[in-house]
């Protein structure tokens, strides 16, 4: 079933768009990644779903005609900055967010009971908020806004800043809640984290520059990425690759200089010596490195 169908949304501020024509839905049991750098419009798109801003044009449809009763009810959100009471415990912060959704003390018991088991945070119960580590406070914010069984989760960066192992735990925690149906929109400046996303959109400056499944998106690369050996000095290298051939992308990958072009397009460089190996079996970081380099590229010729 379609949780939320977006179309169309735009929004600007001081006359720049943050958020331009985008359109995209979420469907239940589905995790759709917002994907770009800072100030892409991951953060507005979601304020904008959540109703905390009006869009200047597009429609959003959810299940229900009254939005605020929809979203109070079903929608479990995280913001950016982490927002628990860091003087209170772990416990008390899920007791303060179950008094705001409503649940009995019996209620609150039986779904605490679940959520210690599902983040591991059993152990940490009378630990203030303040005392977890990193990746602590983002499962105990994810389990706050799970409290009220949520159908729909709107996760803003719920990993940046946070160690590998916890950002592996944090993305096991969202897999078992997909699996039960849930619709998941998380946002990420980590290209490497939209590999688990179902649906991912690449934003740059509000608009949506790729669309798809990671296999759709690294599909479209296929036959276009090549690599030349780094043994010497990297930089000097793309530098010098750039110089010869400005319209293409390329950039450090960890097995050298990787390019996005066709065979013909790489003649110059082809000609200038250097060996060239491909085409390489494309990754999704590859579409979305040639095509935010191109752009880059592009704007600056
Ligand atoms: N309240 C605001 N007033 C003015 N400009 C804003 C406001 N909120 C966001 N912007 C601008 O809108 C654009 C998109 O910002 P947004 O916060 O949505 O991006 P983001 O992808 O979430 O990045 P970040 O992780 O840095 O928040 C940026 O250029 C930002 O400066």
């Amino acid at each position: 079933m379609t949780l939320v169908r977006v179309e169309g949304l735009t929004h600007t501020y001081q006359s720049r768009p943050a958020v331009d024509d985008i359109t995209f839905t979420i469907e239940e049991g589905r995790i759709v990644g917002l994907i770009g750098p800072d100030g892409a419009g991951k953060t507005t798109t979601m304020r904008i779903l959540l109703g905390m801003e009006h869009p200047e044009s597009g429609t959003i449809h959810l299940p229900e005609e009254d939005h605020s009763h929809w979203i109070r009810s079903h929608v479990g959100y995280m913001p950016e900055r982490f927002s628990l009471y860091e003087d209170l415990t772990v416990e008390e912060n899920l007791w303060f967010f179950a008094t705001v959704h409503g649940l009995s003390e019996a209620q609150f018991r039986e779904k605490a009971a679940w959520l210690y088991r599902f983040s591991r945070l059993e152990p940490f119960r009378t630990r203030r908020a303040g005392a977890l580590s990193g990746g602590m406070k983002q499962k105990l914010a994810l389990s706050c806004a799970l409290l009220h069984a949520p159908r729909l989760l709107i996760l803003d960066e719920p990993t940046t800043g946070v160690d590998p192992l916890s950002r592996k735990e944090f993305w096991d925690m969202l897999d078992t809640l997909k699996g039960e149906g849930m619709g998941i929109l998380i946002s990420t400046p980590n290209l490497g984290e939209a590999e688990h996303c179902d649906t991912v959109l690449f934003l740059h400056e509000g608009k949506i520059m790729l669309q798809g499944s990671p296999d759709q998106l690294s599909g479209r690369m296929e036959g276009r990425i090549f690599r030349i050996d780094t043994e010497t000095d990297p930089r000097a290298l793309r530098e010098e690759v750039r110089r010869m051939a400005p319209h293409i992308p390329c950039y450090l990958g960890p097995d050298g200089l990787r390019l996005a072009a066709t065979p013909e397009e790489l003649s110059p460089i082809v000609s200038a010596g250097y060996r060239i190996e491909g085409p390489l079996s494309p990754r999704l970081e590859d579409a979305f490195l040639a095509t935010f380099l191109g752009i880059r590229d592009r704007e600056a010729l």
